[in-house]
């Protein structure tokens, strides 16, 4: 299928580029580099060796720095390593760090570059859902800390993005399926379309071969291109993409991080939506709770979890002092940050999603 490019504004703008086989475009985002490290996890071998192949073809030397996979490589621990690394093999400030693989390996790779000599340029190549529609594009990189999810971290753009559709075929089906709850997100926050998409033909939405997966990666990354076009840092808008993510961050510190990031998410999705109902705004509860479970993504949680998760919730980077900041919607693709102190409100929502 053809490539499509997808451009991100702001300060420092750069390419995201869909396409089954999209690796032609790598040596131009890396230009002038003389060398670039490739990290990854072992699960995306194959798709490495094209990373690899493709950098050698242009001229440039290759450092291949293989890191512990999911999660458990997105630690500073992983980082301190890639950096010593680069520091053996003498990077410099004309060189440059690609990230192959989900999520998890881009947030690492991005960090990488974005602290090594204080920022060096870097590419996320994305093997996943997730990471193609979300991770890969925006610039917000980072590691998991003792605290909680994503808690060090800097906004440092890319110089381009890749998202390899031809490698979805070798991610596995519930990678997949997490992966599409950050597409159903975007769908709620901006694009009802995506919506639409899903509810007419779930299969297909799972399908790593077929024309509708393709479309909803594409909306969701446009969806995603705008926003942090318009607020890179976080200071407004950008909140918007952290829809759901209050719970679903605090499920995944409580798990350990052995939780999908998207399974978590999709548990937050219908927080947010309930909360939202409680609070008078728009009631999309049964219809969130229908699109995620067609994907077969779960919708509850353990109703004996709550103390912990409120105490993880208190460091989501939303919070402002003592209080809780959620994103709820007034209506489909109209969203907004409020602020809850009403403790019992936010048991009750709980209570809600976690009971019979
Ligand atoms: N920076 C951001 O804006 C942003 C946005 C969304 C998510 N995230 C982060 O991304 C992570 C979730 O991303 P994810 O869902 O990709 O999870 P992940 O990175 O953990 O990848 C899931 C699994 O799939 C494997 N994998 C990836 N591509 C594959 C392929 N093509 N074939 C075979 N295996 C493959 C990975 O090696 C891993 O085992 C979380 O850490 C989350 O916090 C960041
Ligand atoms: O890009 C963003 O902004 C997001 O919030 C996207 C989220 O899907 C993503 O999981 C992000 O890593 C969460 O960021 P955090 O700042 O809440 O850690
Ligand atoms: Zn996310």
């Amino acid at each position: 299928m053809n490539e499509t490019v997808i451009g991100v504004g702001g300060d420092l703008p750069y390419d995201v580029v869909v396409s089954t086989d999209p690796f032609a475009a790598l040596p131009q985002m890396v230009k002038g580099a003389s060398r670039v490290a490739v990290l990854f996890a072992p699960p995306v071998a194959p798709h490495v060796a094209r990373v690899v192949r493709t950098l050698a073809d242009a001229g440039v030397g290759v450092t291949v720095i293989e890191i512990p996979d999911a999660e458990a490589g997105k630690t500073i621990e992983t980082a301190q390593r890639a950096w010593a690394r680069l520091g053996e093999a003498g990077f410099t400030r004309n060189d440059a760090v690609v990230g192959v693989g989900g999520g998890a390996a881009t947030d690492l790779a991005g960090f990488v570059a974005a602290c090594w000599l204080r920022g060096v340029r870097w590419v996320p190549v994305a093997t996943s859902v997730a990471g193609m529609v979300d991770a890969a594009v925006g610039g917000k990189t980072g590691v998991n800390i003792a605290a909680g999810k994503n808690l060090v971290g800097a906004f440092h753009p890319p110089a381009g993005v890749l998202c390899v559709i031809g490698a979805l075929t070798t991610l596995p089906g519930p990678q997949l399926r997490a992966g599409l709850a950050e597409v159903v997100k975007g769908g709620f926050i901006a694009d009802p379309r995506i919506l639409e998409l899903i509810e007419a033909d779930p299969a297909a939405a799972v399908d790593p071969t077929g024309s509708v997966l393709r479309e909803l990666v594409e909306r969701k990354v446009r969806v995603k291109a705008h926003v942090v076009s318009e607020d890179l840092r976080e200071s407004g808008l950008r909140e918007i993409l952290n829809y759901g993510h209050t719970l679903g961050h605090a499920i995944e510190k409580s798990e350990r991080y052995r939780w999908r990031h998207g399974d978590a998410v999709s548990v937050g999705l219908m927080y947010a939506a309930i909360l939202g109902r409680r609070t008078g705004r728009v009631d999309v509860v049964d219809r969130m709770r229908a699109i995620l479970t067609s994907l077969d993504l779960p919708v509850t949680y353990r109703p004996d979890a709550w103390e912990p998760l409120l105490a993880a919730m208190r460091v989501d980077k939303k919070a402002r002092g003592a209080a809780l900041r959620f994103v709820l919607l007034n209506a489909v693709a109209a969203p907004e940050t409020v602020q809850i102190d009403d403790e019992g409100l936010l048991r009750e929502a709980y209570e809600e999603l976690t009971g019979p």
